[in-house]
């Protein structure tokens, strides 16, 4: 599902955050991305959504090289790689519905369709019920339920968080969890960058830890292994 070939990303401050990382992840797989402030995994992350493009290497995704993908081709792969942000990244002005049902908009699905599958979504993460609401009227796990229903509205192969449990406190980080477990048991790939040690020493999913931009660790049922 995911493959990256010697990836090497160096900013252009001259900053080298990736150096030369190999790895595949299957289809269905959850796997957290641990590691020290500054090792690189957000980096790692923004690679695989193709928000930042490698220096060096190739990332596969599905059958997609993504240094191939054009700029105006990235509205089509982001509907097949959902991100979900530690800070939400909601639109203030727009209601629950409208921030989920603008992810299918841009890519011009119509309305019926938009309704059907927005509400779909909204069942999922717990939210149908507030449907109309602000971002401002919910609380931080109910806008992080919001961004999973966005992410995951097109129905993505992937989908890719970056600290989604770093605003939130334990009870509702679990809450959010839950959800994520769901939708991989659904078959989504799911790849979650996270400082959670609870989190990850709990679920026992496969751990790659990132150290100076290189893999150190790869483990099937691994743990969080740093003291935070
Ligand atoms: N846009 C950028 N331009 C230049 N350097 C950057 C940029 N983004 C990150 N870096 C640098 O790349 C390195 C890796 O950063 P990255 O954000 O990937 O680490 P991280 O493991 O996600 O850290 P944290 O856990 O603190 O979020 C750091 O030295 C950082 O300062």
């Amino acid at each position: 599902m995911i493959t990256m070939k010697e990836v090497w990303k160096t900013y252009p401050n001259g900053v080298m955050a990736i150096n030369g990382i190999d790895i595949h992840i299957d289809k269905s797989e959850f796997v957290y991305v641990v590691g020290p402030s500054g090792a690189g995994k957000s980096t790692f992350i923004k690679l695989m959504y193709r928000e930042e493009k490698p220096t060096r290497g190739s990332i596969q995704i599905g059958d997609e090289e993504l240094s191939k993908v054009k700029e105006r081709h990235i509205p089509y792969l982001r509907r097949r790689i959902g991100v979900v942000f530690q800070d939400f990244k909601l639109l203030p002005t727009l209601s629950v519905y409208e921030n989920v049902a603008f992810a299918l908009e841009v890519i011009e699905e119509s309305k019926a369709n938009i309704r059907k599958r927005v509400m779909q979504v909204l069942e999922i993460v717990r939210l149908k019920n507030k449907a109309r609401f602000l971002p401002q009227e919910l609380s931080g796990g109910e806008q992080q339920r919001v961004a999973i229903a966005r992410a995951i509205v097109n129905n993505p192969s992937v989908l890719i968080a970056d600290e989604p449990t770093g605003n939130l406190d334990p009870e509702t980080s679990w809450e959010i969890m839950k959800i994520l477990e769901e939708i991989n048991n659904r078959g989504t790939t799911i790849v979650m960058a996270t400082h959670n040690k609870e989190i990850v020493n709990t679920m026992r999913k496969r751990v790659i830890a990132i150290e100076g931009g290189r893999v150190a660790r790869d483990e099937a049922k691994g743990d969080y292994g740093y003291e935070r």
